[in-house]
């Protein structure tokens, strides 16, 4: 009966002609299909001897942000944050072009996977989505992302908010008289409320693509959206980690001491932190059980890894990085076993962002005040790290807004005003930590991170003594439990300490720079005083 329904309702979309249609498959029947010697090329999936399939994604191992666009329309001309980097417009014309595109691509298609799963976990503020595709690992990469629906959930799930058509076979071959970017597109209309993909197979366009849309939704209702893995420890304390992609939010939330919120994407509303997603999504690349034991567990049948090299006999080597950096692993949340669910916890106490340094300058952790967190979260910055985003091939500093420009649908400061407001009437405190680079030239160790996050949460680094790094204007404690010495000062890492103040003055200035554009409001003025700075500071 209800095929009858949901083939009916593809009708009513434009998606004609007979297909097998596939509703909410089973985690056994995606297996089977990722498996079965009729798939070819990157719709055959590798068993690996976890239990779980391996697929290889094709051209795209991550996202595509230049091939991303938002139909400007009378709904969205004067609300989307229209930018150079991000949500570039594109007309109802060539919507109408693609659309015409992924819809005989998926009418000319065989079998269709239809999933039906949310996005967010209170009711009040969670997007029903509909995905359609036809290649069996994407449905199991949205069965796992997405929150899955209980059977009366489905039965009572009724019009979906948002439908996301994912035609990745289709390309576009009129893209230059379109003025697009490329044969590849991933297309959001707010009106009609779809979401298209052609060209890119790379599941991360359905997660982040509904994540933009929270982004859109939730900050006009109040609420902040963010872009960061949250958890919560016995005592019902949640800490929150901001962070681009490959800072560290999924690794360091995953901590064997706390429950997990998510790894990813969340809300935080006038009853506390929750959860989008239903799954995680973790980078594999060089993983050991030993440096990240629960990631390592959750690695079983279920769970889907992408581009990664699997042997003959079903062994995986996460260390070798030919395919690309961004070896990735998703599961459902439960493959976590100390997780709270459904995926909420009351307000955050806690504030971390994460920032991986390319300049190996900052701090491995600063204590920031009011207008330092503020200035700090408008200010993003980090290093976009290989293998993300196309075209990344190694870590390149950015400043991206609230951690999270390219998934950024309202102006940046729409999520600084919900986040700091949230911030101040719950009382939290708010640290910047550096999960990248020092004077070493290394990475900031795992262990030493680890430890640092240990003393923020159970309030160690709030009593720590402290000292000021200038030109950064950045406080930092001078010791904590378990943290190496010689590591908290990031001079003290340079052999030349000449050097950490020259690539700090340079830092400093990229800094004010990119807050020029905020320095259009009082409020903006006002918080320069709070950031890097180029004064020489004064010895006491
Ligand atoms: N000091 C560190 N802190 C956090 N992650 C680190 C650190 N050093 C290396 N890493 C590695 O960086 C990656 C962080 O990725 P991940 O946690 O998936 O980031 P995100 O969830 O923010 O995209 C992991 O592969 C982790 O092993
Ligand atoms: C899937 C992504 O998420 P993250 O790397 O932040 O976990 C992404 O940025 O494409
Ligand atoms: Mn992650």
């Amino acid at each position: 009966m209800k095929n009858i329904r949901v083939i009916k309702e593809l009708q009513d979309l434009g998606i004609t002609g007979y297909h097998e249609v596939s509703y909410n498959p089973t985690y056994e029947e995606l297996y089977q299909a990722e498996v079965s010697h009729k798939r070819k090329g990157y719709e055959k999936g590798a068993q690996t001897d976890t239990g779980c399939v391996a697929v290889k994604t094709g051209i795209f191992t991550g996202r595509s942000p230049k091939d991303r666009y938002i139909v400007k329309d009378d709904i969205t001309k004067d609300t989307i944050y229209w930018d150079d980097k991000v949500n570039f417009p594109t007309t109802k014309e060539v919507w109408d072009d693609l659309k015409s595109l992924v819809l005989e691509q998926l009418s000319t298609s065989p079998k269709l996977y239809v999933v039906d799963a949310f996005c967010g976990t209170n009711a009040d503020t969670r997007l029903k989505v509909r995905f359609i595709m036809e290649v069996a690992w994407q449905a199991h990469f949205v069965t796992n992302m997405f929150i899955r629906p209980s059977i009366y959930e489905l039965e009572t799930f009724g019009e979906p908010d948002f439908v996301v058509m994912n035609g990745s076979k289709a390309i576009n071959p009129d893209w230059k008289e379109h003025g697009l970017n490329s044969e590849n597109f991933v297309v959001f209309n707010l009106t009609e409320k779809i979401q298209i993909i052609g060209g890119t197979w790379y599941g991360g366009e359905m997660k982040k693509g509904m994540f933009a849309m929270m982004n859109y939704y939730l900050p006009l209702k109040g609420m902040a959206s963010m872009h960061c893995s949250a958890n919560v420890g016995e005592k019902g304390d949640v800490t929150i980690f901001f962070g681009l992609s490959g800072t560290g939010k999924t690794t360091l939330s995953a901590d064997p001491k706390r429950y997990l919120i998510g790894d990813d994407e969340h809300g935080w509303d006038n009853n506390g932190v929750f959860n989008y997603e239903g799954g995680c999504y973790a980078k594999v690349i060089d993983l050991s059980e030993n440096n990240e034991p629960d990631i390592w567990r959750a690695i079983k049948r279920d769970a889907l890894l992408e581009n990664v090299i699997v042997d003959e006999y079903g062994e995986i080597n996460y260390f070798d990085h030919s395919i690309t950096e961004n070896s990735r692993v998703s599961y459902p949340i439960y493959h976590i076993n100390k997780i709270v669910l459904p995926s909420k916890a009351g307000h955050a106490s806690k504030i971390i962002y994460l920032s991986a340094d390319a300049f190996g300058v900052l701090p491995p952790v600063s204590i920031l005040d009011e207008d330092q967190a503020q200035y700090h979260f408008l200010c993003g910055y980090t290093s976009k790290l290989a293998g993300t985003e196309r075209g990344i091939t190694e870590p390149e500093p950015s400043f991206s807004p609230a951690f999270g420009e390219a998934f950024l649908t309202l102006h940046p400061t729409m999520y600084s005003k919900t986040l700091i407001g949230k911030m101040k009437e719950h009382n939290a405190k708010a640290y910047l930590v550096n999960t990248g680079w020092n004077g070493t030239g290394k990475r900031i160790s795992l262990k030493n991170t680890r430890a640092i996050i240990d003393a923020i949460i159970n309030s160690e680094i709030d009593a720590a003594p402290t000292r000021d790094i200038p030109f950064l204007n950045l406080t930092i404690p001078t010791a904590l439990s378990g943290v190496s010495e010689g590591l908290l000062d990031p001079r003290d890492t340079y052999k030349d300490k000449a050097e950490w103040e020259r690539k700090a003055k340079d830092l400093a200035a990229r800094y004010i720079k990119n807050f020029e554009q905020y320095t259009n409001t009082e409020e903006g003025k006002r918080l320069v005083a709070a950031g890097p700075s180029l004064e020489v500071p004064v010895l006491n």
